[in-house]
Order: C-alpha cells, then structure tokens, then sequence
C-alpha cells in the first residue's frame, strides 16, 4: 500500500506542491490528472526519490520512504517509467530488462524470483526483438519495453508517466488492456498520470486530481466528474450542467 500524505514542495518561489495527497493500494488501478503545471510530474519525483520533499510523508507498506533517493525507492518496491524515455540504447532489448532483475535479485532475491524475464518478453509480444538494440526500436515499442523494464523489478507499485501519449485510440485501446492483465497477473498497485482522459477514466477505478499543487477531489471516475472544482478546472467556470465532462 502506497501513502503519500500532506506534501510540500517548493522550487525557489514556486510552490509546485502544496499539501498534495493520495493512496494506492495492492491491485488497484488510481489515475493522477491535472492540468498543465498542476504539479503531477513534481509529485512523482517526490514520490519516487527523484525529489525530496519539504515536508508530508510517503509510506509504503508502512516504512517512510519520503527522500531515501531514486534507487533505494526502486529497491523498497515503486517502479515507474518515464515521461521522457530512459532506456539503454546500446543494450538489446533482453539485456535492458535483464539489468533490471540482475539489480533487483541482487538486493531483493525474494522478490526477483517472482519474475522469468523471458516470460516477461513473451508477455510483452518481444522475444522476436529481444536481441535488437533498444534504440534502434520505434519510439512506442521502447516505451513499451520501459513498461517490461519497470516490471521485471517485482515492484509493489508501478507508476506510469504519460504511458498514452503518443499513441492512437486503438493503440491506447490496446494499453489499457495490458495494464488491466499486468494488475490481475502480478497484484501490484498501479498509478496511471495521464493527459488522455478517456485513457484515464476507461482503466481506473479512483481518479486524484491536482491543480495548483493542490488535491482538489479524489474518487470514483465518475463521481470526480461530477464535481464542480473539477469541471472548473477542465472546463472553465459555469453551471456544472452547462457541460460535458469527459467520459
Ligand atoms: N525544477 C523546477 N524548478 C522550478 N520550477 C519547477 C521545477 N519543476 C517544476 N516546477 C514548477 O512547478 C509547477 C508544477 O510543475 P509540474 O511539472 O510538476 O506539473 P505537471 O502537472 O507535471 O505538468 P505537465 O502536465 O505539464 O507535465 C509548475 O509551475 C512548474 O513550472
């Protein structure tokens, strides 16, 4: 169980987090919306070690976790992938998923022993490319493989940043069933931060939303969409009624 409570976080003046909450539990699926600049991207750094807080808590499975860095996270059980990718362009794709295991059946055996890297490539549709150079993939293959990467740490909480950008309806169709499969075969908690609302709302069963820094409402897709704060946010301000939230 993943408990983040209460953080603070500031860069100069900027208050890019300002008491900002959330929970995520074993074999839930919870999304974190906002808009632009709402601060999800800081609250995954925080969470995640790449960032400490200025204050709040982050707990996993009751140990605070709150900036102990990036790899003793990753070792306490959080994987996530990345904006941005971050894979070994040079290392196959086999080998960029098996460095993952090799750190994690270093620190963690218990845990690296729940995961067969080449039933991982299997899973993900990649044997027949497992001996290619990750960079030499198509750009959503490699974040696809990112997925595998994060997963081939038996981690109790996976993170997704943006994981449909970039990709087309049925292609996000297609993710939404994965990470589905991934909640059902391995039990992890999943964490979903997203632009693609319908993406968003069609794979989880709580939304977070942030704005300003600030949790503004949580809970079941639709009952967030129906509340006002939140249709402000998406659609300006008016009668709730005068608008279609996203579906
Ligand atoms: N390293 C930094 N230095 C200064 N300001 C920052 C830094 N990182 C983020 N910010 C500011 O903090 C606020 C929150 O930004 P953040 O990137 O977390 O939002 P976001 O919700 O992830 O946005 P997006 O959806 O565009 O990725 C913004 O005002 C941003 O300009």
């Amino acid at each position: 169980m993943l408990s983040v409570t209460e953080i603070e976080k500031s860069f100069g003046g900027v208050r890019a987090l300002s008491g900002a909450s959330l929970d995520c539990a074993a074999g839930e699926i919870v999304g974190l919306i906002g808009p632009n600049g709402a601060g999800k991207s800081t609250f995954v750094n925080v969470v995640t070690g790449f960032l400490r807080p200025d204050a709040g808590r982050v707990s996993l499975g009751g140990r605070d976790i709150a900036g102990i860095g990036p790899q003793q996270v990753s070792h306490a059980g959080i994987a996530r992938t990345f904006q941005n990718l971050r894979v070994f362009r040079d290392l196959s794709v086999r080998q960029n998923i098996e460095v993952a295991h090799l750190r994690c059946r270093q620190l963690r055996p218990d845990r690296a022993a729940r995961v067969n890297v080449a039933a991982l490539l299997t899973e993900f549709g990649l044997e027949d490319l497992a001996e290619q150079p990750a960079g030499s993939l198509p750009y959503g293959t490699q974040r696809w493989m990112e997925i595998a990467r994060a997963l081939a740490t038996a981690p109790e909480i996976l993170m997704l940043d943006e994981p449909a950008a970039g990709l087309n309806d049925d292609e996000s169709a297609r993710l939404g069933r994965a990470i589905a499969s991934i909640r059902d075969r391995t039990g992890c908690g999943i964490l979903v931060i997203d632009h693609d609302l319908r993406f968003i709302n069609s794979i989880c069963g709580r939304l977070f939303v942030m704005d300003q820094g600030r949790l503004i409402a949580s809970g079941a897709p639709a009952e967030v969409w129906a509340d006002p704060r939140v249709i402000e946010v998406y659609v300006g301000p008016g009668s709730p009624d005068q608008h279609h939230a996203p579906h």
